[in-house]
């Protein structure tokens, strides 16, 4: 298994949410985030309001995924969350030992 992360730019989330749907994703989790990436000295712009060296709001997605499934849950996420402009934000994934659906107790890929 995977946990893939992502940090995107919040008008996107109902584009990626429609992207994983489309890819089969079963779940996922949706925090509230602010970070800034390596531009950190230049403008972005978040609903009309400028921040510069600042902390920008994000939004950070989790979604747990079997092995073969990540690249693809990988490049609809990028795909979606895309418009060129900086601050578009970073999809990274690390792998997973175990997971456990907590009603029937499933472990491992069955209860991604
Ligand atoms: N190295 C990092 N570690 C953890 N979070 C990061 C890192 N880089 C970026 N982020 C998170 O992703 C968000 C979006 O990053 P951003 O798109 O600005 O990254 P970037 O790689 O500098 O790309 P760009 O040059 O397009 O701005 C940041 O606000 C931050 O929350």
């Amino acid at each position: 298994m995977k946990l893939i992360t992502a940090v995107i730019k919040p008008f996107r989330l109902d584009e990626v949410k429609t992207a994983l749907n489309e890819v089969g994703v079963r779940g996922l989790t949706v925090t509230e985030a602010s970070g800034y990436g390596r531009q950190r000295g230049h403008t972005e712009v978040y609903r009309g309001a400028e921040y510069r060296i600042d902390l920008v709001p994000k939004v950070r997605i989790e979604v747990l995924v079997e092995d073969a499934e990540a690249d693809a849950v990988m490049d609809a996420i990028v795909a979606a969350a895309r418009t060129g402009k900086v601050g578009d934000g970073k999809v990274w994934s690390v792998p997973v030992e175990t997971a456990v659906r907590v009603r029937t107790g499933e472990q491992g890929p069955d209860a991604v």
